[in-house]
């Protein structure tokens, strides 16, 4: 896979406009993500705008809910075609478990492959200092995440989403098939934002993760372009 291939770029906006400049602003971008933002705010028609481009689609949507619940937002989530989609690992096992069936039922009633689910560790925009004090979790940061990656890879969950700083641990603990997916990247000419744990795009290959999430960088750069192919040059040069 190229590099271009392993970064996953985020539509965070607010309209169906918007999203449509960015997609036009970058054509090389094979990978885009459609977040709670655009998808609250326009609906499911953005995906098939992307799947008359041939792009691959991360729905990141984070569920977090009681099983059924969780099951019933999975099933109607694997009829779009996505290839990612995300909940939340604090849901728990049996909302894991509920959620993967689900989505693959809803994959299976309309003939498409059931997207790979991956569960949310800890939000990278979360330091040690924020889980030990705020949300008063006696547990260090690394194995939080460890832990949360694990119960995801026990419930039959394909993957997980990490900060690249605990990439290095997770590939080593859960293997090469498991996806990392990793937001909270940064080149370093680019600004860090609400995001506390961050590598940079070298880095976080490096450390394990098979996709990287970069959004802000290029996205909110004044040429998303020539930020992409910074990154691009950057990572192949
Ligand atoms: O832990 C997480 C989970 C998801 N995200 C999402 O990734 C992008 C990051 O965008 P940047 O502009 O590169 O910060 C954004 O859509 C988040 O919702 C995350 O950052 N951390």
């Amino acid at each position: 896979m190229t590099a271009g291939h392993r970064i996953i770029v985020p539509l965070d906006v607010s309209s169906r406009e918007e999203a449509i400049a960015l997609l036009d602003r970058l054509p090389d971008v094979e990978f885009w993500k459609v977040g709670l933002e655009l998808f609250v705010s326009t609906g499911p028609s953005i995906l098939d705008e992307l799947k008359q481009r041939h792009k691959r689609i991360f729905l990141d949507l984070k569920f977090h809910d009681i099983p059924n619940t969780m099951a019933g937002a999975c099933r109607a989530a694997g009829r779009y075609g996505v290839d990612l989609l995300t909940v939340h690992g604090v849901a728990g096992r049996t909302a894991l478990q509920r959620a993967l069936e689900a989505a693959r039922e809803g994959a299976e009633s309309v003939g498409l492959s059931p997207p790979n689910l991956l569960a949310i560790t800890l939000l990278t925009s979360l330091n040690s200092r924020d889980l030990a004090f705020d949300l008063k979790v006696p547990v260090e940061l690394p194995e939080y995440t460890l832990q949360m990656a694990l119960l995801a890879q026990e419930s039959g969950i394909q993957g997980a989403v990490c900060s690249p700083q605990e990439a290095t641990q997770l590939r080593r603990v859960c293997g090469d098939e498991f996806l990392l997916v990793c937001p909270g990247v940064r080149p370093t000419w680019a600004e860090g934002g609400d995001q506390r744990r961050v590598m940079t795009p070298q880095e976080a290959l490096k450390a394990g993760a098979s996709y990287l999430v970069i959004g802000r960088p290029i996205t909110a750069a004044t040429d998303p372009q020539g930020a992409w192919r910074r990154i691009i040059d950057e990572l192949t040069g």
